[in-house]
């Protein structure tokens, strides 16, 4: 489906998803993203007060510090021909999401965030190949195959990493009085707001919702849920921004005066007011997430008949997919230069509604869209402060001169999202 007015309709009004998500079960349990509506519910309810801006306010710091690390790194890469941004941009994600969530790591921690990432990812790479072969669907087949006891050895390893990171943490999350304290600070001494990492929040906000708060089990899957969803998107939503500039000279050096005029000196530290004001750069990053949104395909079921406003009865048991590529690149609402990249689509007021849906929308929606707004803009700045992006030589593409997509769920370039670096003046 990949018409915004009916697509909406189903998201507003069908909130249970497609039973090949069960696959995703024996990893992440009943993490929200794809919980029945029963478990969902109250986890939503206890997610979405960790998502308040001023928490994810205070989490640009830990954007910025990461970003000058990615910064620094390609130095090295000026002048080298194409150069695969991907691989600097998950590293980026993988170890903000981390940091964010369970607080300040060190560099050890870091190689262990990275062995968590690469266990989830084979998980997934298992998962994938499961939905694709029906064979494979059911159970008792499925845990016969050797695929089966990779994925057990890789979930295995991703429960053991979360688990160390709970209990590291365990004497901070047993004091109500502290996390309740760091909360005083925020609203009295707001020159120096106190960092508070996700798992502090959601151990607060579980307890608020149920006394006992979260199990062990339910922290965990909450946890997982929040690093799948805060990594691999963010990277590619970056990189496909990153190849559009390179693309895009004359779009590139506006983003680059805006960045030069609003935010001025690059060791005055990043603050969300002023990244809000990046009107422009916002609008370069919504148009590159409308053609290329990292999430382009999601489903919902419907338990009982939906009509559309066409008229059209969806009937109870039928499932739907939500094709939001298709709908971000929908002629009747983007008009005929649909697949064009112009931000100024997002800053003259041109954007249709139910026409961009980079975050889904109704009641199941992304509730990262801050966070990951944020994320991108810090890094995207970062970089264009040193380095004149420029479109990768040699690249293969499709034979109408589009760029070559690869679907893991996630949608990717296929040369590594690959772009050339040129120093700038100073
Ligand atoms: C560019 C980056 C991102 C994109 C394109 C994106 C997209 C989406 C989409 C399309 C959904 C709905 C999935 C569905 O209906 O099946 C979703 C859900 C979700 N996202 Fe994001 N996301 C991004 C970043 C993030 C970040 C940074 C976080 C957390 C730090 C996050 C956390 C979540 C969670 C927890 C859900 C499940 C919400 C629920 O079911 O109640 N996302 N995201």
């Amino acid at each position: 489906m990949s018409d915004g007015d009916q697509v909406n309709t189903v998201l507003r009004t069908a909130l249970e998803k497609h039973y090949i998500y069960k696959f995703m079960k024996p990893v992440i349990g009943n993490g929200s993203v794809f919980a029945p509506v029963h478990v969902w519910r109250p986890r939503r309810k206890i997610l979405i007060p960790s998502f308040a801006p001023r928490y994810v306010y205070n989490f640009i710091s830990v954007f910025e510090a990461h970003s000058k690390i990615v910064a620094d790194q390609l130095e090295s890469k000026v002048g080298r021909g194409n150069i695969g941004c991907f691989d600097y941009l998950v590293s980026y994600a993988l170890i903000s999401i981390c940091e964010t969530i369970f607080g300040e790591t060190s560099d050890t921690q870091r190689t262990l965030d990275r062995t968590f990432f690469n266990a989830f990812s084979q998980c997934l790479k298992y998962i994938a190949k499961r939905m694709k072969k029906p064979w494979l669907h059911v159970d008792a087949i499925y845990k016969l195959s050797p695929m089966y006891a990779m994925q057990i050895k890789y979930t295995n390893i991703i429960y053991q990493y979360i688990d160390n990171m709970i209990y590291a943490k365990q004497e901070l999350l047993a004091d109500n009085d502290a996390i309740g304290k760091a909360d005083e600070r925020v609203k009295t001494n707001k020159s120096q707001p106190p960092f508070h990492s996700f798992l502090e929040l959601v151990v607060k906000n579980s307890k608020k919702y149920n006394k006992k708060g979260y199990t062990h089990e339910e922290l965990r899957e909450e946890i997982i849920v929040l690093a799948v969803a805060g990594s691999d998107t963010i990277a590619v939503g970056t990189s496909f921004t990153m190849l559009m500039l390179a693309e895009h000279p004359d779009v590139q050096d506006k983003v680059y005066k805006e960045i030069q005029e609003i935010l001025g000196d690059p060791d005055k530290p990043l603050e969300a007011k002023d990244l809000i004001k990046l009107t422009y750069t916002t609008a370069v990053i919504k148009e590159s997430l409308r053609l290329y949104p990292p999430v382009p395909l999601i489903t919902r079921h419907c338990h009982k008949d939906l009509e559309l406003p066409s008229g059209l009865v969806l009937p109870a048991g039928c499932d739907v997919v939500i094709n939001i590529l298709g709908v971000q690149r929908n002629p009747d609402y983007w008009g005929e230069d649909a697949n064009e990249f112009k931000p100024e689509r997002f800053i003259s007021g041109d954007v249709p509604p139910n026409g961009f849906i980079v975050f889904s929308q109704g009641a199941r929606n992304c509730v990262g869209q801050q966070y990951a707004m944020l994320s991108i803009a810090t890094v995207l700045v970062t970089i264009l402060r040193r380095y004149r992006l420029k479109p990768a030589t040699n690249v293969r593409r499709t034979k109408d001169n589009q760029l070559r997509l690869t679907y893991q769920v996630l949608i990717k370039e296929v040369n590594n999202f690959a772009v050339q670096f040129q120093r700038r003046e100073q």
